[in-house]
């Protein structure tokens, strides 16, 4: 933190493209050929001049001089430009507006823009018009804007090194701006460093310059332990997304200024522990299995995203320990997966399995044998959650009769009957579909016993998890004729990718249809996904709010003018006291205090009333059984 024996460096911000997320020069012709026939041409060819120009292609002059040649602009155009630069500050510049307003007197803005729209824009942040360093417009009698002063040193190439020159700054200069006009100044000696501003636009030969590169502002004050909005720099936040979500997914992310890194498939333990380590996310599907040792591994790790709706393949538990809270989609493909057995308890009555490929061979096989309407059939649904109960439905709107069970108490929906055991269930359904989770114990549920149960001809369904059936008693029972067909949408074992043969002992069994874990592959429910999942993740990275979690207690405190602290620990008595004993020593008064635990951890949000120091901090973190702490904001 600057203090008088270290005050900050002199920063030389520019301001197209860093200050503002835009060039100042395009907005204005954009306003000022509203209408114009030509006007996406010639905003188009200033654009490419600007680029040019900063790219260091052309002269500044040059650049500047056939920009100003195209614009066809009027003083009168100024004021709409303003307002609307004003709407295009840079995000990370904006929420840093008090870091500003605090250090004015420490930053200029260099720019080879022009000072009619720049004063007004920077003065918002407290940078009086003394520490504008800008172009001026000259004007004709009617207003139009006719060029600028030729006379302002800025208005030539090499105009922003004769500025820092002519400026004489007593101290360190920091620049920070995306152009090569603005590494220059570094280039002749009149700067300690420069930062390539690259939030709204990177250039790589301006980055290939550049002493630091800067995603956003928060890096730059992170970097020099500056006072920040947020605790931490959004760019710093890894992203891992692996077996290939929606690409809305990733962009959600980027948007939010975090890296992305994706990995098309699935990874196997040992791989997914070679690339954890820095990862503060991590977005899976049902392949990827986040065991002990993998987040033993992670070393960064806050989040869980499973881009689904199951999550046994997740150690629940071990990420609960350390302090990993994961979400999922609990309700993003449910449509899909009751469309798909809706569909798949049709095409098995009528024995499509067997007919489709015959058909394809050139064979005809008409004929009614083993076929049956699904009106008024009995379908057995075991699980009875959001998948199981929307097939009920669908299935009553469709004719047939519904039984279900499910080791829970649950709603009954329409005229199902709820079974009191799971083989009443069996004896009675012409069809019988897994809808339960793939819980650890869950493993095998479904074995030779139960098909037995099953009445003789009965089809068999499961889009729930491979390891629930045991598969080889499966294919017994279609072997034997005991079954009349299956849908088998998961397996036990399944390919990583896409390029890996597909092995089970299903494989050519009569009217059996088999499907690559499609259930919730439609673009509807993966755009959904896609969108729940990193909405949960940023919410609980940017206000702790664990609502929905599937591992953490659910905690959603309202976001309040305060410093907010999230707190995880080990559920043992005594620790809320102990860090309300931390705040209370340091002066720090309560503003809200939340806290919910579970059988393992604690959960505590807690907003304070003031500018934190690390002394705090440190206490904090030092709290018996503490296991994650973090300060957000
Ligand atoms: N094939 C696919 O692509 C696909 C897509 C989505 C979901 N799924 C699977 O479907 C499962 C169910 O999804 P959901 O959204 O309906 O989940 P859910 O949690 O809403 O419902 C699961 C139900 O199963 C019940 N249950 C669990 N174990 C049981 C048991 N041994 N006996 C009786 N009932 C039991 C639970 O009480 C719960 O009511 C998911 O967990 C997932 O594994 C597969
Ligand atoms: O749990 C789920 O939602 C399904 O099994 C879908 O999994 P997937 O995203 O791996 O297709």
């Amino acid at each position: 933190m600057p203090n008088a024996a270290a005050p900050l460096p002199y920063l030389v911000f520019d301001f197209d493209s860093t200050f503002t997320q835009v060039e100042g020069l395009d907005e204005l012709a954009d306003i000022a050929l509203q209408g114009h026939p030509d006007q996406a041409k010639v905003v188009g060819q200033i654009k490419a001049l600007t680029d040019q120009g900063m790219a260091g292609e052309i002269g500044f002059q040059e650049s500047l001089a056939k920009r100003l040649a195209l614009l066809g602009a009027n003083e009168r155009h100024l004021a709409p430009l303003i307002a609307r630069l004003k709407t295009k500050v840079s995000e990370s510049i904006r929420r840093n507006g008090n870091f500003f307003r605090q250090f004015a007197d420490r930053i200029y803005v260099v720019s080879s823009g022009f000072r009619e729209f720049i004063e007004p824009v920077v003065a918002e942040f407290g940078i009086p018009a003394s520490h504008v360093l800008a172009n001026t417009f000259t004007f004709d009698a009617a207003g139009n804007i006719t060029g600028c002063d030729p006379a302002n040193v800025l208005s030539r190439d090499g105009g922003k090194i004769r500025q820092l020159v002519l400026l004489d700054l007593n101290g360190p200069v920091y620049v920070l701006g995306d152009g090569y006009t603005d590494y220059q100044i570094r280039e002749a000696g009149l700067a300690h460093r420069f930062y390539a501003y690259t939030e709204n636009v990177s250039r790589p030969s301006v980055v290939a310059h550049a002493d630091e590169v800067l995603p956003t502002f928060d890096e730059f004050l992170y970097q020099l332990r500056l006072p920040m909005t947020l605790s931490y720099p959004k760019n710093r936040i890894k992203v891992l997304l692996l077996e290939n979500p929606d690409a809305r997914a990733a962009e959600l992310f980027r948007l939010e200024g975090y890296q992305v890194e994706e990995v098309k498939g699935g990874l196997d333990e040992d791989e997914l522990i070679q690339r954890i380590e820095g990862v503060s996310l991590l977005g899976i599907r049902s392949k990827t299995q986040v065991t002990q040792r993998v987040l033993d591994a992670a070393n960064r790790l806050i989040g869980i995203g499973a881009f689904c709706i199951g999550t046994n393949q997740i150690d629940l538990t071990a990420a609960m320990k350390k302090g990993v809270a994961v979400f999922n989609a609990p309700f993003s493909n449910t449509r899909s997966v009751v469309e798909l057995t809706l569909a798949e308890l049709i095409v098995l009555a009528r024995r499509i399995p067997e007919k489709n490929p015959k058909m394809h061979a050139g064979e005809w096989d008409k004929s009614a044998s083993g076929s049956f309407e699904i009106r008024g059939k009995t379908l057995g649904i075991v699980g009875y959650g959001n998948i199981g109960s929307q097939l009920s439905v669908v299935a009553e709107a469709v004719g047939m009769k519904v039984m279900y069970y499910d080791m829970a108490e649950k709603l009954q929906l329409g005229n199902a009957v709820k079974a009191r055991a799971l083989d009443e269930l069996l004896e009675q359904s012409d069809v019988v579909t897994l809808h339960i989770d793939g819980r650890p114990e869950n493993e095998n549920f479904f074995g030779a016993a139960e098909f037995a149960r099953m009445k003789k001809g009965a089809l068999f369904i499961n889009n729930a998890r491979g390891h629930v059936v045991d598969v080889p008693a499966l294919a017994a029972a279609l072997r034997s004729g005991h079954l009349g067909g299956a849908a088998v949408d998961v397996f036990p074992y399944e390919p990583k990718t896409n390029n890996e043969s597909f092995e089970n002992e299903l494989r050519g069994l009569p009217n059996v249809l088999l499907t690559p874990h499609i259930g919730g592959s439609t673009a509807e429910a993966q755009r959904n996904i896609a969108e729940f999942v990193p909405e949960r993740l940023m919410q609980y990275i940017n206000t702790g709010n664990t609502q929905q979690s599937v591992n953490f207690p659910n905690i959603q405190l309202p976001t309040q003018q305060a410093h907010r602290l999230i707190h995880i620990h080990a559920n043992v008595p005594g620790v809320l006291a102990n860090i309300n004993n931390v705040l209370a020593r340091h002066h720090v008064n309560i503003l809200g205090q939340y806290l919910k635990t579970n059988e393992h951890i604690g959960y505590v949000i807690t907003d304070i009333n003031r500018e934190y120091d690390h002394e705090v901090i440190q206490a904090l973190r030092e709290v018996e059984h503490t296991i994650k702490f973090r300060v957000l904001y």
